[in-house]
């Protein structure tokens, strides 16, 4: 093949922009080690200090490019008369020279749009846009896209296979082909990368759209969902650093395994600080069961948990906890005796419902009532509530009064309570539930709330309870070990479609104004309340700005072939949506591998496995089985003397990875084999989708092993 006729310019190019960008590091270096003693006041130190905006020095100490290639592309711009060009490096940050004129210019800069976006149809002004193939500092090839009069846009790859099979076609507006499908048929190496270099139109445009407001991201598996909403995040930084780093930033994902796998995306983009969590790390302060630990919800309470009325029962028993005395209490105090009405508690019960929205902070205010209660009883004319609480805060009568009028609450105390009394559960079912649902929520009480190991569905209602309580005003105001809930100016929520109406209110509680990128595939909805459409998800969060969705259409995981099995899976889970078209042919299409019988079953899993690791050396493979089969499977390996990692312990950073399919989801692997798809349909809850969520992880090969007969979509 030909070099290209810049290729030595644009290797040179490179290399200056390093060297740049070197420099700049330096500088940067310095300008964190001056501290005031070193400036000697010199009013140039300072002001060169101040002119650096600390959240680039931060960036540019903490870079580490690792293999990430500083630039990727190049846009030329018709200047004023159409024979001249201006023309701007595309990379991952922004580097300039010393005369501080731009080298590259972040991708995220409203300058490199067109770079991402420009068609046939509308260039954006461009005449030409540069793909670079690229590792690290060296240059490989350069793949060139010409726009204006006589082209369309497309360069040297007009010769895309015509699309058959569920594969895109040439007219799809895909940019860099080339280097597209470079970047998807590298092996993968456990967790996912960025895709600066190669994001594309449709892409693009949710990554840059406004700040306000919802927006849902839909999209069939392996369209780019969950690394286009981290990109997106990364780009409100950039373009809103200021206030949003103060603010922060959360990403939500479904599980451990998964945020293992997403961890990298962010700091390649040279964005630390934002924090991916699981719901249960936003509730600190207890104990957690493992899903399936003896003690877990059955369905049915799961279910149960998940349902927005829980927040009208939660009501109910925090209102429950606020009672009237039933009788009178008399105290000794001196020579006399001073009294609390029953129909003064009332009104004072009843003043501060109507005066606190939050428990907890009325406590007080019932305190010092009662307190003025009992003076106002004295016959004493000089006893205030000063003296009566001198002499009973902290006695044993006083406590009971007010724990029975108001206690003080933590969620977890409260829960522990309603939970283990069928009397409270019952009571607080009123207009709510029946009272036989509410008792599906019962369970032996544990001798201390410390004790009480919660599930995973309590996760929120933990936290609605402490949104309606409220911290506990400890000694001096101070907050118990339940801090404030803590609110982000951006929230990022993947495999959104999973999250209960309680959990999907729990991200609300968490959002400053409303801003959220929501990313999904109802297809690919498992949970006990999936969602229908998105409706059924948005109403519970937050609507001051009308939300949008966006969809993306095609898909980069997953080859043709592949896709076109699972998608006879998702018909069959989800009719009426529509599958995504893959970017790619494979080399072979699935292979479907029955095992002569169930007891040699892992032993098939096993030989696969060995078949596929030398059909793709050096690839990460995964074996995705019914939770129940693992075992099995991995003694077969094991004996076999196959070395494999569990992704619950090791994520996918073993060469042969067991992956449960109840953590599956968003996980991505070069060769898959799936085993005993009927028992997958069986097991889950919507296993049917739960089979396609499978089949849909691996971007070259998919083997099946099976005992049981397949379910029908597949045969
Ligand atoms: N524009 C792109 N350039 C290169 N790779 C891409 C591009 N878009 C997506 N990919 C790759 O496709 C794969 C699938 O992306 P991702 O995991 O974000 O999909 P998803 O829609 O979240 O899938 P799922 O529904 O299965 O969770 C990833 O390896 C990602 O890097």
């Amino acid at each position: 093949m030909t070099q290209h006729p810049d290729f030595a310019d644009e290797q040179a190019y490179i290399d200056h922009a390093y060297e740049c960008l070197e420099t700049s590091r330096l500088a940067a270096f310095k300008i964190r080690d001056m501290n005031e003693a070193d400036m000697g006041g010199t009013f140039q130190a300072r002001f060169e200090r101040n002119a650096f905006d600390g959240a680039v020095v931060r960036r540019l100490e903490d870079l580490d490019l690792g293999d990430a290639s500083l630039v990727f592309g190049r846009i030329d711009r018709v200047a004023e008369s159409p024979d001249q060009f201006e023309s701007f490096h595309i990379g991952r940050l922004a580097v300039a020279d010393e005369e501080r004129e731009p080298v590259v210019i972040d991708w995220r800069a409203p300058v490199a749009e067109p770079f991402y976006r420009a068609t046939g149809r509308d260039p954006m002004g461009l005449a030409r846009r540069r793909h670079f193939s690229i590792e690290g500092r060296n240059l490989l090839g350069i793949e060139d896209e010409l726009f204006g009069a006589g082209h369309l846009g497309v360069g040297h790859d007009d010769g895309l296979d015509g699309g058959s099979g569920g594969v895109v076609s040439a007219d799809s507006g895909l940019r860099g082909y080339s280097t597209l499908l470079a970047s998807l048929e590298r092996g993968r190496t456990g967790t996912l990368g960025d895709i600066v270099a190669t994001i594309q139109g449709e892409q693009d445009e949710i990554i840059r759209s406004p700040q306000h407001g919802v927006l849902v991201v839909q999209g069939g598996p392996g369209t780019g969902k969950t690394v286009v909403a981290l990109h997106r995040a990364a780009y409100l930084l950039y373009t809103h650093r200021f206030p949003l780093e103060d603010q922060g930033v959360l990403v939500i994902g479904p599980n451990r395994v998964f945020l293992r796998y997403i961890e990298r995306v962010l700091p390649s983009l040279g964005e630390a600080g934002v924090e991916q969590v699981v719901l249960a790390d936003l509730v600190r302060g207890v104990q957690y069961l493992r899903p399936g630990d003896e003690g877990d919800d059955s369905p049915d309470t799961a279910r149960l948990k998940g349902e927005d009325r829980m927040s009208d029962l939660i009501d109910n028993a925090v209102a429950d906890r606020r009672r009237p005395l039933k009788d009178d209490v008399v105290l000794p105090f001196g020579a006399e005796y001073i009294r609390l009405r029953a129909q003064e508690s009332a009104r004072i019960v009843k003043n501060a419902r109507r005066r606190f929205k939050r428990h907890n902070a009325g406590r007080r205010y019932v305190e010092n009532e009662v307190y003025a209660a009992f003076a106002a009883s004295s016959r004493d004319a000089e006893v205030g509530p000063r003296q009566i609480k001198d002499a009973f805060r902290g006695t044993l009568e006083m406590r009971e009064v007010l724990d029975r009028m108001w206690p003080v609450l933590t969620p977890a105390q409260l829960l522990h309570d309603l939970f283990g009394s069928k009397a409270l559960l019952k009571l607080a079912a009123r207009g709510v539930m029946s009272e036989t649902e509410a008792l599906l929520l019962f369970r032996p009480r544990s001798a201390s709330v410390d004790d009480v190991r919660w599930t995973l569905a309590d996760v929120a209602l933990l936290d609605d309870a402490f949104d309606v309580l409220g911290p506990k005003p400890g000694k001096g105001g101070k907050l118990d070990e339940f801090d404030e809930i803590r609110t982000y100016g951006h929230i990022v929520i993947d495999e959104v479609q999973d999250l209960t109406p309680m959990q999907l209110k729990m991200a609300t509680r968490r959002s400053l104004s409303g801003s959220m990128t929501i990313v999904g595939d109802i297809a690919q909805a498992t949970g006990a309340l999936a969602p229908d459409g998105w409706d059924d998800v948005l109403q519970y969060l937050p609507d001051r700005k009308p939300p949008r969705v966006i969809g993306l259409s095609v898909g980069y995981r997953i080859p043709g072939q592949i896709m076109e099995l699972a998608t006879k899976v998702m018909a069959a889970a989800t009719p009426g949506l529509r599958a995504p078209e893959s970017v790619r042919v494979g080399d072979v299409g699935p292979s479907i591998v029955r095992a002569p019988s169930l007891a040699e079953l892992p032993d098939t899993v096993r030989r696969e496995v060995e078949l596929m690791a030398e059909a793709i050396p050096g690839a990460s493979l995964g074996v995705v089985a019914p939770d129940g089969m693992l075992l099995d499977i991995s003694e077969a390996l094991t004996a076999a003397g196959v070395n494999h990692g569990t992704a619950t312990r090791t994520g996918l950073d073993a060469g042969v990875t067991l992956v449960p399919v109840s953590v599956v989801k968003g996980l991505e692997l070069d060769g898959v084999i799936v085993v005993e798809p009927s028992r997958i349909v069986s097991d889950i809850e919507h296993g049917m989708r739960a089979l396609y969520v499978a089949l849909t992880r691996s971007t070259q090969r998919l083997t099946v092993v099976h005992a049981d007969d397949l379910p029908a979509p597949m045969r």
